[in-house]
């Protein structure tokens, strides 16, 4: 039985962050001040944790991607504001993916930037969101186009709290766990094929195990390129599509990731690199996860929405492409080539 917290570090260039696999939220003042912290939450993690926060000033944002906004980051400054927060003072986000996005962001430009921290309560977050120091808010509906690139001085991924998650969040969290596999673990692929199951009942050992491998291998990536000029982009794999998805239909980050895997799957076989047995394999495991591969939004629609993706660059865009289950390889494709492979 696995039960020891287990610690991963990241290597940012200009800060180092420390992530805690198993930690509990319980223990948050072991790594804050003692005092002038502020905590930035949202209203379903303060329904059923906030007796277990230290007590420091709340902030509470509506749950939601829909929340990862301009206006509420000008509401967030102003609370810190009249509260008294100064160049000294630590930010802790408590929640998923938007909290921690935007508590980082607020850190990150509050003054020039104050010290900051997460405590990281869904599995989208733990896996994925809350690591590697990119904090970002959404303009227009589009993801993440105004950010940082800060690292957090801690991540609490506290998987305890993963028992009150909505399935559906689960299972989102999931989408970017195939994503890590997919992009350089063909054996871990093969444990999530055997151990989905488990996977959904959201069995101790394999969670652990799960967040452990997703956590390694995103600072493994992040150690080796913190500002995405080369490596770091395959993190993006199922995104560029994903994120047109998420755009126009309002899905669940994770859920249109899993539908930008399957796309990606698609065109990757269509450009001969992967193999139609493998294309399938990925798609099965996205069902058996529950999650969808494909939706109603039509290629020219989502083609559109792609191209204000912040990963156009000129005329050309990086796309994650598939070689193989845990091997994927990252192609500057022009927009022209891009519609022809996609239109036709
Ligand atoms: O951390 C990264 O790098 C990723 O690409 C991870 C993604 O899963 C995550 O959704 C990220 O926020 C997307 O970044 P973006 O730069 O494409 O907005
Ligand atoms: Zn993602």
């Amino acid at each position: 039985m696995r039960t020891a917290m287990k610690t991963i570090e990241v290597k940012g260039e200009k800060s180092n962050s420390s992530i805690f696999i198993g930690e509990s939220l319980l223990k948050l003042l072991n790594y804050t001040p003692v005092e002038n912290v502020f905590i930035v939450t949202d209203s379903n993690v303060e329904q059923l944790y906030q007796s277990h926060f230290p007590k420091f000033p709340v902030f509470v944002l509506k749950p939601g991607e829909a929340q990862k906004n301009l206006s509420n980051a000008e509401a967030i400054y102003q609370w810190l504001l009249d509260n008294g927060a100064d160049r000294s003072s630590f930010i802790v986000g408590i929640g998923g993916g938007v909290v921690c996005d935007m508590a980082g962001f607020i850190a990150s430009t509050y003054m020039r930037g104050v010290r900051f921290g997460f405590v990281s309560s869904t599995l989208l977050s733990q896996v994925d969101a809350s690591i590697g120091g990119k904090n970002g808010l959404d303009l227009d509906n589009y993801k993440n186009v105004i950010g940082t690139f800060n690292q957090p001085e801690f991540v609490i991924c506290d998987t305890a709290l993963l028992v009150t998650l909505p399935i559906t969040e689960l299972r989102c969290g999931l989408a970017e766990v195939v994503k890590h596999t997919l992009i350089s673990d063909r054996k871990m692929f093969e444990f999530l094929e055997q151990n989905y199951s488990r996977a959904l009942s959201l069995e101790k050992e394999v969670i652990d195990l799960l967040v452990e491998h997703s956590v390694e291998t995103k600072a493994g990536i992040v150690n080796r390129d913190e500002k995405e000029k080369g490596e770091r982009r395959k993190l993006n794999l199922g995104h560029t599509w994903g994120h047109a998805i998420e755009k126009i239909t309002g899905i669940p980050h994770g859920e249109a990731v899993s539908i930008g895997i399957a796309f990606t799957a698609w065109l990757s076989e269509k450009r001969g690199l992967l193999s139609s047995t493998e294309r399938d394999r990925i798609i099965a495991l996205l069902h058996l996860l529950g999650l969808p591969t494909s939706s109603d939004v039509s290629r020219e629609a989502a083609m559109e929405a792609l191209l204000h993706d912040k990963k156009k660059e000129g005329t050309k865009m990086h796309f994650v492409l598939m070689e193989g289950i845990g091997n994927v390889t990252v192609e500057a494709i022009s927009i022209e080539e891009l519609k022809r492979s996609i239109l036709e």
